[in-house]
């Protein structure tokens, strides 16, 4: 029987009429809430616990200064992107070639999109993902089967293959995004040729296979909560690209999972992370590790922080992906189906961020 109790407890409809203000968590800060709602609400047990034996365990930070340097800086550069690739999944990089105005400059302009007139952020508010260039929401998994809401809003923009018009963003961000994107692409080709020669193929190897071919920005807004022990700013997840760049601001609350421990990840000053994500771990079989990671809510805030996803779409990707045959031997046979980018991120949507893997749903 539906009793009038379970209707309004119903957390569909708490979602939905959430949605509906398309004000995102910002606009409950703003509404000065002091409690957190029961649908951003996750497990009691799932914040304690797997904390790391050694507390001042990081992830590695390489400099890639050198990088161009000479044959055996760029080895000692190469050995130390494997080594984390392998081990980690994650890693720091300072002197990566993105000024730290351009850092400074993208960071602004995400908040003040975020912070822009309500009625202005609404002409972008949509849930659709695949036809549009850009688009503001919060949680992308909304009506997924995600165990609870997450406390962020978000903004994403496709930048390549095809590049948006300018008209298509919004001023408050438009410059900054299309300068920080720039230097994004040389970063990533880079990085794709530092991983490719940590797997002993040829720089172009990855790039060859079109990792570098889409990116988009996924543009974060966690607004300080109330009651930070209750919520979570982003799900534990691993990235459904090949790469993540990811840049954050100094407020902190990124953690890592390594041998099932949270590591956080402190902000430093000018430096980007690197997470290696889903499609990497697939193509390498296993060589390199897509990492788990998590935002803890804060009561400071907001915290402001932009991923760059090399590549994830549901739309220009019909690639079939599998293990890479140049890796695969009798000893190492294909640990994984062939898959194209399109049917793992419209699984990967479905499901939401609840905490699982989808890259294990693939294992043959
Ligand atoms: O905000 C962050 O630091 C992490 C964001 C993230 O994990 C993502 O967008 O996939
Ligand atoms: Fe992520």
């Amino acid at each position: 029987m539906v009793t009038e109790t379970s209707i309004e407890f119903n957390p569909f409809m708490d979602r939905k009429a959430f949605d509906e203000t398309k004000e995102g968590v910002k606009g409950l800060v703003d509404a000065k809430i002091t409690q957190v709602p029961r649908i951003f609400h996750v497990p009691q047990d799932s914040l304690t616990g797997k904390k790391p034996s050694v507390s001042d365990l990081k992830i590695p930070t390489i400099d890639f200064a050198s990088v161009d340097l000479d044959t055996a800086s760029r080895e000692a550069i190469v050995e130390k992107v494997k080594y984390a690739a392998e081990k980690w999944g994650s890693f720091q990089v300072i002197n990566h070639g993105v000024p730290l105005k351009v850092l400074e400059e993208i960071k602004d302009g995400v908040r003040r999109f975020h912070e822009e007139d309500p009625e202005v952020m609404k002409q972008y508010f949509s849930r659709d993902l695949v036809n549009k260039n850009f688009v503001y929401y919060s949680n992308f998994d909304l009506y997924s089967s995600s165990t609870s809401v997450n406390w962020r809003d978000t903004f994403t923009c496709y930048i390549a293959p095809d590049p948006p018009t300018p008209e298509e963003l919004p001023v408050t961000c438009r410059d900054a995004m299309f300068e920080y994107s720039k230097h994004l692409m040389s970063l990533g080709g880079l990085l794709f040729e530092l991983l490719s020669e940590a797997l002993g193929l040829k720089p172009e190897t990855l790039k060859s296979k079109e990792c570098l071919k889409t990116l988009l920005m996924i543009c974060h807004y966690y607004p300080p909560c109330p009651q930070p022990d209750l919520t979570l700013g982003i799900s534990k997840h691993s990235d459904d690209s090949f790469l993540t760049v990811l840049l954050q601001d100094n407020i902190g609350g990124l953690q890592i999972l390594h041998q099932d421990s949270w590591v956080d990840v402190s902000p430093f000053p000018g430096a980007l992370i690197i997470n290696i994500g889903d499609f990497l771990q697939l193509i390498t079989n296993d060589k390199f590790v897509s990492v788990e990671h998590r935002v803890l809510a804060n009561r400071q805030g907001p915290r402001i922080s932009v991923a760059s996803f090399f590549s994830s779409s549901k739309h220009h990707h019909s690639t079939v992906y599998g293990p890479m045959k140049e890796l695969l031997s009798e000893e190492n046979p294909p640990k994984y189906r062939d898959i194209t980018i399109k049917e793992y991120t419209e699984g990967y949507f479905e499901k939401g961020l609840d905490g699982t893997s989808h890259l294990l749903n693939f294992r043959i």
